[in-house]
C-alpha cells in the first residue's frame, strides 16, 4: 500500500464496478466476439478486450471494430451499439465473478454505518441486473449507471449523482475504483480516491495519481480502520 496520509474516514464510499467489484471481462470479452462474429470478423482476445474496458459500452465496441481492422462509421457504430446491449444482457453473469473481497468489503462497511454507492460507466439495467444478481444491491444506497447522466467517468457527473442521493458531500466522501477515469472524475468531483490493484488499466496501478493503491478489496476495510484511528 502506498501513502495514504491526505485521507479521512468517509461517511461515503462510491464504487467502480468492471475491474474493482467484479471481473466481467470474460462476459464482455464473449458478448464483444458474439456481435464481432455476427458481422463475419474474428474474435477478439480477453486482454484485448480488457484493455478496451472503462470508457463505456459505446467506447469499447468502437475500440473492438477498430481493432479488428474495420472501424466503424458513425451509424455503424449506433447500430452496432443497438446490437450489443441485448447480447451483453444474455452473457452478463455467466463468467462474470465478485472480486476477492468485494462482498465483504461492501458487508462490513455497511454494517460500519458507511453510506454506499456504485458509480459506473456501465449502462443502468445491466449494472442493476449484475448488482442483484451477487447479492449487493441491498448495500447500496445509490446505483448510477454510465447512461443515467449526460457525461461518463472522467467527468464527475454520475459520481456527484451517487452522492446527491446518498445525501453526503464530496469532501466527506472517497471513491474506490481501477482505472484513471475513476482518478479523473474523483478528482473533478473533489474527492479523494484509492485505486484496487489488478483491474482495467493499461497504466500501472501507483502511476493513476491516486491518494493510496490496495492490493484487493480485502485489504479496504483494514486501510480504512488505520484512517479512523489515525484521525
Ligand atoms: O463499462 C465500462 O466501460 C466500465 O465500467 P466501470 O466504470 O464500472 O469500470
Ligand atoms: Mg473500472
Amino acid at each position: 500500500m502506498s501513502d495514504g496520509a491526505m485521507l479521512q474516514m468517509p461517511k461515503a464510499i462510491l464504487f467502480d464496478l468492471d475491474g474493482t467489484l467484479i471481473d466481467s471481462a470474460p462476459d464482455i470479452t464473449a458478448a464483444v466476439n458474439e456481435l464481432l462474429a455476427g458481422r463475419g470478423l474474428p474474435p477478439l482476445s480477453l486482454a484485448q478486450v480488457k484493455s478496451m474496458i472503462g470508457n463505456g459500452v459505446e467506447k469499447l465496441v468502437e475500440r473492438a471494430f477498430a481493432a479488428s481492422g474495420t472501424p466503424l462509421s458513425n451509424g455503424g457504430l449506433e447500430e452496432a451499439n443497438r446490437e450489443m446491449a441485448p447480447i451483453y444482457l444474455r452473457h452478463i453473469t455467466r463468467l462474470t465473478r465478485l472480486l476477492p473481497g468485494a462482498a465483504e468489503a461492501l458487508a462490513q462497511l455497511h454494517v460500519a454505518g458507511v453510506r454506499l454507492g456504485v458509480a459506473t460507466n456501465k449502462p443502468q439495467l445491466a449494472t442493476r441486473e449484475i448488482l442483484l444478481h451477487f447479492g449487493l444491491a441491498e448495500r447500496l444506497g445509490a446505483i448510477v449507471g454510465g447512461d443515467a447522466v449526460t457525461r461518463k467517468k472522467p467527468a464527475p457527473d454520475s459520481l456527484l449523482l451517487a452522492l446527491e442521493r446518498l445525501g453526503t458531500e464530496p469532501r466527506d466522501a472517497l471513491m474506490v475504483g481501477d482505472s484513471i477515469a475513476d482518478v479523473e472524475a474523483a478528482r473533478a468531483a473533489d474527492m479523494p480516491v484509492i485505486i484496487i490493484r489488478g483491474g482495467y488499466t493499461k497504466v500501472p496501478a501507483e502511476q493513476l495519481g491516486a491518494d493510496l493503491v490496495c492490493d484487493s478489496l480485502l485489504d479496504l476495510p483494514a486501510a480504512l480502520d488505520g484512517l479512523r484511528n489515525a484521525a
